[in-house]
């Protein structure tokens, strides 16, 4: 099995590679991280090997996961463009860097793919969009590029142009669920109910809601329109959302992250 390889190993690479360790073995990955005390632990915990240094995981990967922070990525580029060819394919997961960027900071002789996934990776429901000129890779390479970004969660393929809007539709989208999650908790223990219980109840009725729309197909305002009984509970709370700029202010938020993809360089 040719070998796929993480430079960095935190919150991201550490999702895909727990779900990666569902299909492969060990010995099929190898990463390099930035202290040598933390790569020796993800070892003893994953039994995934580290390279001890970036260039030398850059040298032993087939597919290279480029898992670090964008502001990171010209330090690792350096380290690295000496030893990547074209016979490797190269997985950015990195924010607002597209293909030209990655290409060109890798030297320019390489065949990059650029993804978005997100932290609900860990637990094996990440939703990643996925961008790369198809006629560049065989179709064992995009077998395996398949294989990779669905053993976490599921995968978009995704026009270029859309891959800062995808930060909006699923990389940064958790934070802002986990956010309405807790503000539901603190409005139910606000009027009573134990904590604990209101973030499960809370995290179930999403996790729920997003199934009813992945399941059923119906639009989220049919679903919303479901719940809301004339003159009864529910629509008071929606109108009291309407008045607070509930939806308004998650159109802004998803400006605020697009915009930020082009000053992460
Ligand atoms: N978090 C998220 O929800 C998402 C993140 N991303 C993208 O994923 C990438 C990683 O993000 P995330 O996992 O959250 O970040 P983390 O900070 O959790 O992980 C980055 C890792 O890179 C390591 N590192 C730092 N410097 C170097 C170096 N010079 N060489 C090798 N490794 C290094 C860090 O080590 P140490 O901790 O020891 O410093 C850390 O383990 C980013 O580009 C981000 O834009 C994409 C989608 C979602
Ligand atoms: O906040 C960030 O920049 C990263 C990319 C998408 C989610 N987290």
């Amino acid at each position: 099995m040719e070998k796929i390889g993480f430079i960095g190993m935190g919150n991201m690479a550490t999702a895909i590679m727990k779900g990666l360790l569902k299909e492969f073995s060990p010995e099929d990955m190898i990463f390099s991280s930035a202290h040598e005390e933390k790569m020796e632990q993800v070892t003893r915990e994953t039994g995934v090997p580290h390279a001890g240094s970036n260039a030398e995981c850059a040298r032993q990967a087939k597919y290279l996961v480029l898992a670090v922070k964008p502001q990171v990525l010209p330090r690792v580029f350096g380290e690295i463009k000496d030893v990547v060819t074209k016979d490797q394919v190269i997985i950015s997961i990195a924010a607002g860097y597209t293909i030209s960027d990655l290409t060109e900071g890798l030297g320019g002789q390489v065949r990059v793919v650029r993804s978005m996934p997100n932290t609900p990776a860990m637990v094996g429901e990440g939703m990643t969009g996925v961008c790369y000129d198809e006629v560049l890779f065989t179709q064992e390479e995009k077998a395996l590029l398949h294989t990779l970004f669905t053993s976490f969660g599921k995968m978009e393929l995704v026009e270029e142009r859309l891959m800062d809007v995808v930060g909006s539709a699923s990389g940064c989208s958790p934070a802002y669920v986990y956010m309405f999650i807790e503000a539901l908790a603190d409005g139910c223990v606000k009027n009573g109910l134990p904590r604990q219980m209101a973030y499960r109840m809370a995290a179930q009725a999403v996790l729920g809601s997003a199934k009813m729309v992945l399941e059923t197909g119906k639009h989220p305002g049919e679903l919303k329109d479901m719940v809301c009984s004339p003159g009864g509970t529910t629509i008071e709370g929606v109108a009291a959302l309407e008045e607070g700029g509930f939806r308004s202010s998650i159109i802004k938020a998803c400006d605020a992250n697009y915009e930020k993809n082009k000053r992460l360089k």
